[in-house]
Order: C-alpha cells, then sequence, then structure tokens
C-alpha cells in the first residue's frame, strides 16, 4: 500500500470516527448537556462581590438524603463546623436592597381599566426575619433549618393536608426544609421571591414550591376579593405532569378551599365544557379533570393555580392561533386579533416553572420567556421578553426584574439555565440539595451489554428475569419503565412483546402511534387515565385515615401511606393492567410514578447524562429502592457507548457531595 493511500485511510477512519461521535450526534440533537458543578453564582453587574455568596444555600450533607418519618433530618452532628464565612450585618444588607430596589426607579403602575392592580403593603407574621440574603451555611444555620412541618410557618390547614398526603410522621426533606425556611419569608415591600429549586429526582420538589405558594394565596386572599383571573402559575413541559401536579395541589388544598385546575386545551374548537362538568371539575370530584377555555366562558376568574404547558397558556392569553402571526421579534408583536384571550392575567402573583432546565432550553425558551413577559406587562411592568437576543444568542447580561413572585426547580442544572440565571437573574437564590446531580440514594445501577442480534428477545428475557425474581421473593410483579430514544423503538419494542404475550403500552408524543404496542394506551387528552397503575395515586383524606388502620401483611411507605405489601391481593382491574409502559424522554420528566415501579430499563445508552438522571429518576423515588438497567451493545463497532456511559454514570453513584 502506497504512503499516499494509508494517509488517505487514515484520515477517512478518523473524520469517521469524528463523525460518528460528534457531528451524527450534533445533527441528531444528541450533544452531551454540559451540568453545572457548582452553583455559587459569579458576582453580578450593580452587585458588590461578597453579596453573591449569600445567594445560595446548600442543604448541610450530614441532612439525610433519604426520606425520614421518625428521625429529624437534621438531628445529628449539628455542632460540625463548617467553613463558612460569617453573615454579614442583617440591617445593613436590608439596607442595600431596598435602596437598590428604589434606585430602578421602576413604579408598579396600575394598568388603566384594571382596579385589581395594586402594590400591597403586607402585615407578614415572618417580615423581622433580618433579611433575605442571609443564606450562610454556618452550625448555627444549621440550626435554623425546619426539621418538621409545623405550623407556624404552614397554615393550619396546610399542615392538616400535608399530614393527610404524606402521612402523620412525614419530615422534610433537605429542599423542603430549606423552602420552609425561606420561601415563607415575605420580601422587602415592592420586590418579590426569586428562588432556584435544585435537588435530585423524587426529592419532593413540587411540595417545596406548592406549600409556600399556596400559603401566601391564602394569606393574602381578603386582599382581593373580586378577582379577574389566577394568582399562580404553574408552568410544566408535559399535560401528564401538567395534572399530576394539578391533583396533587388539590390534594394540598382540601383544608383551605382554593381552586387549582389544570388546563390542557384551550381556545380550541371542540374545548366545550358543560357547566355540569366545570362544576365537577372545580369541586375536586374530577381529580383530573381538565380546565378547558370556551371561548367567551369567562370562568378563568374563578380559579387560585393554573396548571398548564407552555404552548397552552399562550393560547388562554394570547387567542388561539396566536404563533400563526407569531413574529420573531419583539417589535412585530402578534396581533391579539387571531383568538380570544381567556385569561387575565393581571392578578398572577406566583409564577413557578417547574422542570426548568427544560423549559429554558431552546424548544421552550421563547415561549416561557413570552409568558413571563406577557404576565409582566398585564400587571402594569412590562419586562422584555428577549426572543431576539435568545434567538441570536447575543445574551447580553440584563436583569429581568419580573412583578411577581419567580420560582424555578429542576433536578439537573445545565450550564445554559445556569448562564440564563446569571445574566438575567443575578439576585436570584439558589437553595440546593447535597445530592443535586447525584442518582437516588437507594437506586442500584446495573449494564446489560446486548450479546446478540435480536436486542429485543434479550429484553424481554431481562424483564422475565426481574418478574421470576419477584414470584420467587414472593414479592408481587414489577412494574417497569421502558425508555428508548425514540418513538419507533418504544413502538417496536411495544409490539414484540405483545407479540410474546406481555401487555404493554407505548406512550409516545405521537398520539397516533400509541397504540402500537398494542397494550391500548393512548396518549388520551383530559386525562392521566392512560397511565393508570404507573402514577403515584394522590390519598385522598379517607384514604389516608384508612391506612391508619393496621393492615395484615401491608407495610408503610416512607411517606406514611399505605402500599399494598407482600402478598396482598391487588384490586381485580389494577393487577390485570399492563405491568409494562414504554416511552420516550416524554414520560421521563417530574412524573412521580408508583413505588410499584422498582425497574427502569434504558433500551439505549442515553444521550446526554442530564437525559439519564431524568429517566433513572422514575424509580427509587421519596426514599424507595428501585433498579435502572441500561442496554447497549456489548461488543463490535459502537460497543464504546455503553462503556463510556459506564464511566460517566459510575459518577452519579458517589454519595453526596462534600
Ligand atoms: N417529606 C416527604 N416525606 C415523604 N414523602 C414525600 C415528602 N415530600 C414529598 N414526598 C413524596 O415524594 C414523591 C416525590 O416528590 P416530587 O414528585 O415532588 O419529587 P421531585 O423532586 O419533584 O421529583 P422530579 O425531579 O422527578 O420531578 C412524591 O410521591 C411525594 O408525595
Amino acid at each position: 500500500m502506497s504512503l499516499r493511500r494509508a494517509v488517505r485511510l487514515v484520515g477517512r477512519e478518523i473524520a469517521g470516527r469524528y463523525f460518528t461521535r460528534h457531528l451524527a450526534s450534533a445533527a441528531l440533537g444528541t450533544s452531551r448537556t454540559r451540568l453545572v458543578k457548582d452553583l455559587t453564582p459569579r458576582p453580578a453587574p450593580g452587585l458588590p462581590r461578597k453579596s453573591t455568596r449569600k445567594l445560595i444555600e446548600v442543604a448541610p450533607r450530614d441532612a439525610p438524603s433519604r426520606f425520614s418519618r421518625d428521625r429529624p433530618p437534621h438531628s445529628s452532628k449539628r455542632d460540625k463546623k463548617l467553613p463558612c464565612p460569617a453573615p454579614r450585618q442583617a440591617g445593613e444588607r436590608r439596607l442595600r436592597r431596598t435602596s437598590l430596589r428604589r434606585r430602578d426607579g421602576i413604579k408598579h403602575e396600575p394598568k388603566a381599566g384594571n382596579n385589581n392592580v395594586q402594590v400591597r403593603r403586607r402585615a407578614h407574621p415572618a417580615s423581622h426575619v433580618p433579611t433575605e440574603f442571609d443564606f450562610s451555611v454556618t452550625p448555627e444555620a444549621l440550626n435554623t433549618l425546619p426539621s418538621a412541618f409545623s405550623s407556624p410557618p404552614l397554615s393550619s390547614g396546610l399542615l392538616q393536608s400535608v399530614h393527610d398526603v404524606l402521612g402523620p410522621n412525614a419530615r422534610p426533606t433537605p429542599i423542603q426544609s430549606l423552602s420552609l425556611k425561606h420561601l415563607f419569608v415575605a420580601p422587602p415591600l415592592d420586590s418579590y421571591r426569586r428562588f432556584l429549586l435544585a435537588s435530585e429526582t423524587g426529592s419532593g420538589k413540587s411540595l417545596a414550591y406548592l406549600l409556600p405558594m399556596l400559603h401566601d394565596l391564602k394569606e393574602t386572599e381578603h386582599l382581593s376579593p373580586r378577582r379577574t383571573g389566577p394568582r399562580a402559575l404553574v408552568l410544566a413541559p408535559t399535560h401528564e405532569l401538567s395534572r399530576q401536579l394539578a391533583s396533587f395541589g388539590k390534594a394540598l388544598v382540601h383544608h383551605s378551599r382554593l381552586r387549582v385546575q389544570t388546563a390542557s386545551r384551550a381556545n380550541v374548537a371542540s374545548a366545550r365544557v358543560s357547566a355540569a362538568k366545570m362544576s365537577n371539575v372545580f369541586d375536586g370530584d374530577d381529580a383530573e379533570g381538565e380546565f378547558e377555555v370556551r371561548p367567551g366562558s369567562g370562568t378563568s376568574h374563578t380559579l387560585d393555580v393554573l396548571v398548564g404547558t407552555p404552548p397552552t397558556v399562550l393560547r388562554m392569553t394570547r387567542g388561539g392561533r396566536w404563533d400563526k402571526n407569531f413574529a420573531k421579534s419583539e417589535e412585530k408583536r402578534p396581533k391579539r386579533s387571531v383568538g380570544h384571550p381567556e385569561v387575565n392575567f393581571s392578578e398572577i402573583e406566583w409564577v413557578v416553572v417547574d422542570e426548568a432546565d427544560v423549559l429554558f432550553d431552546p424548544d421552550f425558551i421563547d415561549q416561557t420567556l413570552l409568558i413571563l413577559s406577557d404576565i409582566a406587562a398585564a400587571r402594569g411592568k412590562p419586562v422584555p421578553a428577549l426572543i431576539r437576543d435568545n434567538r441570536n444568542k447575543s445574551r447580553a447580561p440584563m436583569p429581568l426584574d419580573y412583578p411577581f413572585n419567580l420560582v424555578l426547580s429542576s433536578a439537573t442544572i445545565p450550564a445554559a439555565l445556569a448562564a440564563h440565571l446569571e445574566n438575567h437573574h443575578p439576585t436570584m437564590t439558589r437553595l440546593v440539595s447535597p445530592r443535586l446531580h447525584r442518582l437516588p440514594a437507594h437506586l442500584a445501577l446495573e449494564f446489560s451489554p446486548y450479546n446478540s442480534g435480536n436486542r429485543n428477545a434479550e429484553v424481554l428475557a431481562k424483564l422475565k428475569a426481574v418478574w421470576r425474581d419477584n414470584a420467587l421473593a414472593g414479592r408481587r410483579r414489577a412494574r417497569i419503565v421502558i425508555f428508548a430514544n425514540t418513538r419507533a423503538r418504544a413502538a417496536e419494542m411495544g409490539a414484540y412483546l405483545s407479540g410474546n404475550g406481555v401487555p404493554n403500552i407505548v406512550v409516545t408524543g405521537q398520539s397516533s402511534d400509541s397504540r402500537q404496542g398494542g397494550g391500548g394506551g393512548l396518549r388520551v387528552y383530559g386525562s392521566n387515565k392512560h397511565l393508570a397503575g404507573f402514577l403515584k395515586p394522590i390519598l385522598k383524606q379517607s384514604d389516608s385515615l384508612h391506612s391508619q388502620l393496621p393492615s395484615a401483611g401491608g407495610r408503610e411507605d416512607a411517606g406514611g401511606k399505605a402500599a399494598t405489601g407482600p402478598g396482598e391481593t391487588e384490586t381485580k382491574s389494577k393487577s390485570s393492567s399492563p405491568h409494562v409502559l414504554l416511552s420516550t424522554s416524554l414520560l421521563a420528566r417530574g412524573l412521580d410514578f408508583d413505588p410499584s415501579v422498582s425497574h427502569v430499563f434504558v433500551l439505549d445508552p442515553p444521550r446526554n447524562t442530564a437525559d439519564f438522571l431524568h429517566r433513572a429518576g422514575r424509580t427509587a423515588r421519596a426514599g424507595s429502592s428501585g433498579r435502572v438497567i441500561v442496554f447497549g451493545k456489548g461488543a463490535g463497532r459502537g460497543a464504546e457507548k455503553l462503556r463510556e456511559m459506564r464511566q460517566r454514570l459510575a459518577a452519579l453513584r458517589v454519595s453526596a457531595r462534600s
């Protein structure tokens, strides 16, 4: 072989590998998501260097990472000395903060024709707390982290609901302790809460943001007796998650008489709802019922909390086909005449962005920023939506001072989200759990290389092995969630399992594809019934009372709820429903799966670590145990993917960071 030919061959090989590893993955959108290692904010423009240190609090690492019912989370090693600076003088900080706010010169002007927008001077019971920036973790500060759900700070109604839902002995998880400490503190006049809640999957972030929000809404309810729209908005990336969050919220307001509702359809011709159904929905009989906006119905004013995906919320606020005319720049705002705005956002006081890393990623960020900007405008204090900056990737630092409380929640903080916060929310406080970017403590990780050409058969064999082990151990049959990288792969695997006598449900973004698994799992709108058996049911008060009765063979789960124990008979319909659910990343986000989902199969090495953390996190939730099995090519070309993934995932298993 001539030297020239040899060089050409080597060159081709290198180029080929480069293409396979980098270009192909970039083309398919599989490039790695870089997760940040440190959430400490950099000094922000306009704020002195030292002040940013106060914008982060990490729960002490001796806080138990598992859910504890009997032991207070921070009972041990309280006097451990941590190398943290002493807090600064409280009065000094508060003064500076207040003067900064005044210097910006922006006033809250009520919008013309809207008498309900007003700047309130609230007398909050906790307003004597010295400062909102006192977040340094000193030994003294450890003692200040609440170790129980108590009233105060919770209202008695909310406390009762927490006990109904989690059991009487539930103790706050680290992220909830941080929330109890910080989010219940009223901010100074004319300023708002800005928080990032960052903690691993299944660690109770939903409760960490719902409790302070619901508490505040209840406390200030009397200030707006005649409302024209919801007072809080929770954004989530999928309808399934929105519905589950709304159901959870409803359970929490059982004693507080607030109205929480989800919206998955709005301003569409078929979204008609009868008065009877609407009253059912509002009265909570139909926990999954959707709030469907009928043009001209004018019903949104009865809501307190609206939960929805960004596209739905935009349809509600901007009208049906708002996006048809959507211009890509701020100057050319869409004409509102394309539909009828159905929801008035002028009274929104709280916005929660759940799964913030998704809602601030390139697919969603324009919509998310548009909603935040619309709310700010409706409240009489316009804030730019930054659409153009975002498209051009010229993200000049520019603080976005929204006139409402803003809470972001996520189990993974990619560098892009961290950069967005640095640039646009320099004063946002990061509350971080010690196990952020780690796998749940009780999650076992297994790698299963494909050894033959028949991958489906190998997955089926593994599945049967899991159930065989269950039977030998006298346990009930595990529910298994299988994640594929593509819709086609999920459908193909589902069809194979059906053909081999394993009923299953395939749920992908394309609802028309969803029946392909043969299990009848259609992604239905308006209900999470297609996921029945897989999602954790929310216990109502009557259920939880029942659960406290002694039951033979039953056991209590970590939250104090009764869970079906070994040998206990499930209801006929439940046991006969499929035990296998196949999906893509669609269902990997935020959904609270039942503890019976003890296994997650990942059919191909995940595209990035963040994706893996979310998929794996559908099991081993709330301190329960689970196992994730990652499949991948065992030998030959492409086998290095699994090896690489193995090394990367090993890092996620190390114990909580020091
Ligand atoms: N203090 C607690 N004690 C016991 N169980 C709890 C507690 N807080 C929350 N849970 C339960 O833990 C489960 C997981 O909570 P949640 O869905 O809020 O987690 P998450 O952190 O939002 O997870 P993800 O990142 O996957 O969205 C829920 O079933 C919830 O009821």
